[in-house]
């Protein structure tokens, strides 16, 4: 076995631990969320004496606890399916590293505004929450056979991926190499109950997979078996626990 230079470390990789990471990353990086946040605690406290006002040191508590509930395993979650998918696919992690040393290089932090110039990064990011499907909760849309219900015949319908059950970022680019989006891919629900941390959530997904990609190379320790690709479902979807070994670049 390949004793890890200095340079390398193992983790392993299961829910609990990456949370209190994201947690301590969002509290240090997205000032402009907390500092919302923060106003908004304000305000209310602030109108709590009026008649109409709903306020309660409760309800103020229910609020911050959902928003980390909901934002924390969500987010983390989604990055370890895009470590495993590096691991799985090294020939895509390469591309993502080349594409981040055209645009970023290695002298300074990622920001959110190289996202328009990595159309690569962002069709693998959003590959991955596909592939990982990390929050199944809507009903079956399609026929996945033909169908005749009453007289009416209604035909399987036609996959909308190309590949759809392979990891294959260019699902989100065209033939040029440009990022498009899907209107049917829908992560974050839609309608009235839609994620309220979308641009939050998509933010900080780039951010820190570009910044993990910028700093560290991937892969499966020499003693490990191939990580498994299924899922375990506990509320939502998770990768089988694994261990991965970062080298620096
Ligand atoms: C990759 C990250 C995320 C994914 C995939 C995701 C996905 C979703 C989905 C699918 C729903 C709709 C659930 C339903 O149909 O009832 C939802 C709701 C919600 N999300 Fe997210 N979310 C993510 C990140 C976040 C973040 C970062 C926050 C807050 C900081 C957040 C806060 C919420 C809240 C409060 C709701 C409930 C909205 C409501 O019912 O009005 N989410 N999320």
């Amino acid at each position: 076995m390949k004793a890890p230079s200095q340079k390398e470390g193992r983790i392993r990789l299961h829910s609990g631990y990456s949370n209190l990471w994201v947690v301590g990353v969002i509290h240090d990086r997205c000032s402009r969320a907390r500092d919302a946040l923060y106003t908004r605690s304000l305000l209310l406290h602030k109108n709590k004496d009026s008649p109409t006002s709903n306020f309660t040191e409760e309800t103020l508590l229910m609020v911050i606890a959902d928003l980390f509930i909901a934002g924390t395993d969500t987010t983390s979650n989604t990055l370890r399916w895009s470590l495993l998918m590096m691991l799985l696919h090294p020939h895509i992690q390469k591309k993502v590293h080349e594409e981040i040393d055209r645009v970023i290089g290695a002298d300074r932090v990622p920001t959110i505004e190289d996202q328009s110039k990595m159309p690569y990064t962002s069709a693998v990011i959003h590959e991955v929450q596909r592939y990982g499907n990390i929050l199944p909760i809507a009903l079956l849309h399609m026929t996945y056979r033909n169908t005749n219900i009453q007289g009416f015949d209604i035909p399987k319908d036609k996959s909308i991926w190309k590949k759809p059950y392979q990891f294959y970022p260019e699902h989100f680019m065209d033939s040029e190499g440009n990022f498009v989006k899907n209107e049917t891919f829908i992560p974050f629900s839609a309608g009235r109950r839609i994620c309220v941390g979308e641009q939050l959530a998509r933010m900080n997904l780039f951010i820190f997979f570009t910044t993990l990609l910028q700093r560290f190379k991937f892969r499966i320790p020499d003693d490990q078996p191939s990580p498994r690709h299924d899922p375990v479902f506990f509320i939502s979807y998770y990768p089988n626990p694994f261990q991965v070994c970062c080298s620096e670049r």
